[in-house]
């Protein structure tokens, strides 16, 4: 489990460290990592160090002043190094006499460099770019080493809102900041530099689920274990017109876990017919027992998908809602009211079907993604799934976990109603709902990731995936399972 702190988190950390730390030292420290960083991305882009031109981009605070320092440490490589400084009279003095003393040069150019560092400004950013910053940022046609952070985004919501640097590599210091981990896009590699804070943080904010955590999640089944035992997933999707959600969803929860699947709907033909594994019948009250209910994909927001809906509530066991399930919800608020507060829902919508059900409680999907889902997850003492680039997930007691994204590959039709399914399996097994909606993320990115490369050792970006159709992703699931499993075993 990896932790994330807020900025004000990590200055109240940091300040502590400083008062027990000679002057200078942390920020040489940082500096030290960032130089080690930069020097890797040079061997690796061009095959060396020594005479490579690095250009630094420097801005009127500390992230200037990492930037200048890591400047110092690359002159002692015999890297030729760059300053361009944005506000000369604010630049770090000390780090400015340093680089100037081991031979480092000021320029107002970039001068041809084959790597830039945006040591434009850091944890104090606020707003995009200004003005002669972007300018200089747009000429930049080389890979970008970002001190901190990517200078324009925002440190604490990752929101961007104009010109910012997008960093091949962003080293940051001494804890993981919300940035990192809510846009990766920015980010691109995030490398963490140890300067000693951890003894001074709190828990983190935000946590980010490893391989290892979602492997010792998943259930697996015992000696003792039958079908049933396992945990039981009932699947109410789909509907004439759309069949299709109903095979998806069912057939993610048939691969997630070797618990029994039920479907109960319009397509029950249809989803037997690709899932033999499963008792499908016509309706809800007829489906037998389950220990988890899935509700929406594909559901219709009429008459018939308001009923489907009014019956899985009444089942009354940990319900998965998603798609025309939240849109249903926020048009007929006394089908909530009617539920049974005790039974454990978790809400999975993307950012329109947040806004249908959160605007009427005075809730908006603004910049700060996790406030909104923390606000919505505990107004409606529910866990809040909110799909996205890099998926939020909260819950009622403010618990909060971030499942960034790898690539955009799963944005595709269908994607969703197999994230539900393995929502709604985890849940049946009798996992924690907000640990269930976020191992399920995890395995939904991986699955992306392993169908859009078909390379189990492969990171998909952009230059190495290919489309992903959903059909595809849910043919990766068990090769996702594999992967967090054999994170365990490994550990
Ligand atoms: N503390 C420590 O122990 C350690 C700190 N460390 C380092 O210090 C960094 C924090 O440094 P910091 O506090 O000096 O602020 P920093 O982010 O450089 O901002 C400077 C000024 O920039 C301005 N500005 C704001 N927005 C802007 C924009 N969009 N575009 C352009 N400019 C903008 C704004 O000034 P304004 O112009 O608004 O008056 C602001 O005051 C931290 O990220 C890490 O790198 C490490 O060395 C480890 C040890
Ligand atoms: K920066």
């Amino acid at each position: 489990m990896l932790g994330v702190w807020t900025t004000t988190q990590i200055r109240t950390a940091e300040d502590r460290l400083l008062a027990r730390t000679p002057d200078g030292a942390l920020m040489r420290k940082a500096a030290f990592g960032l130089a080690t960083a930069v020097l890797d991305l040079l061997r690796e882009r061009t095959g060396g160090t020594a005479g490579r031109r690095v250009t630094l981009l420097v801005g009127a605070g500390n992230n200037g002043g990492d930037a200048l320092w890591a400047g110092v440490f690359l002159r002692r490589r015999s890297v030729a190094v760059t300053a361009v400084l944005l506000n000369p009279d604010r630049a770090h003095a000390a780090g400015l006499a340093a680089l100037r003393r081991a031979g480092g040069r000021v320029s107002e150019t970039l001068d041809d460099p084959d790597l830039v560092v945006d040591g434009i400004v850091g944890l104090q950013a606020h707003g995009p770019l200004r003005p002669a910053a972007a300018a200089l940022v747009e000429q930049v046609e080389v890979p970008i080493v970002a001190v901190d952070l990517p200078s324009g985004v925002d440190p604490d919501t990752g929101a961007v809102d104009g010109p910012a640097v997008r960093a091949a590599v962003t080293v940051t210091f001494g804890a993981r900041k919300p940035v990192h981990v809510l846009n990766t896009t920015h980010c691109g590699e995030v490398r963490l530099v140890d300067i000693g804070l951890g003894p001074e943080l709190p828990d983190p904010d935000l946590i980010v689920l490893e391989p290892d955590d979602v492997g010792y999640a998943w259930r697996v089944p015992g000696p003792r274990d039958d079908k049933y035992t396992q945990g039981v997933t009932g699947i109410a999707a789909g509907s004439a017109n759309y069949p299709g959600a109903a095979v998806l969803s069912s057939g993610a929860a048939v691969l997630a876990t070797s618990g029994m699947v039920r479907y109960a709907g319009y397509a029950a033909d249809v989803v037997r017919g690709r899932w033999p594994e499963l008792v499908a019948t016509g309706n809800v009250e007829d489906a037998g027992r389950v220990q988890a209910w899935v509700v929406g994909p594909g559901l219709g927001t009429g008459q018939a998908g308001r009923s489907i809906l009014a019956a899985v509530l009444h089942e009354a066991v940990p319900t998965c809602v998603d798609a025309d399930g939240i849109t249903l919800l926020a048009a007929n608020p006394a089908l909530w009211d009617a539920r049974d507060p005790d039974a454990p829902v978790v809400l999975t919508p993307h950012d329109r079907e947040f806004a249908r059900i959160a605007e009427p409680l005075g809730i908006k999907l603004g910049a700060d993604r996790v406030a909104a889902a923390r606000e919505l997850a505990k107004r409606l003492d529910s866990v809040v799934l909110l799909k996205g680039n890099a998926t939020v997930v909260a819950a009622p007691d403010g618990r909060t976990l971030v499942n960034p994204a790898t690539s955009s590959w799963l944005a595709t039709a269908g994607s969703g109603d197999v994230l539900t399914g393995l929502v709604g399996a985890l849940l049946a097994t009798g996992l924690d709902p907000w640990l269930a909606a976020g191992c399920a993320a995890w395995a939904h990115v991986r699955a992306g990731e392993l169908a859009a490369t078909a390379d189990a050792s492969a990171t998909a970006d952009e230059e190495t995936g290919v489309p992903t159709p959903a059909s595809r992703i849910l043919e990766a699931i068990p090769g996702a399972i594999r992967a967090a499993r054999s994170a365990v075993a490994a550990y």
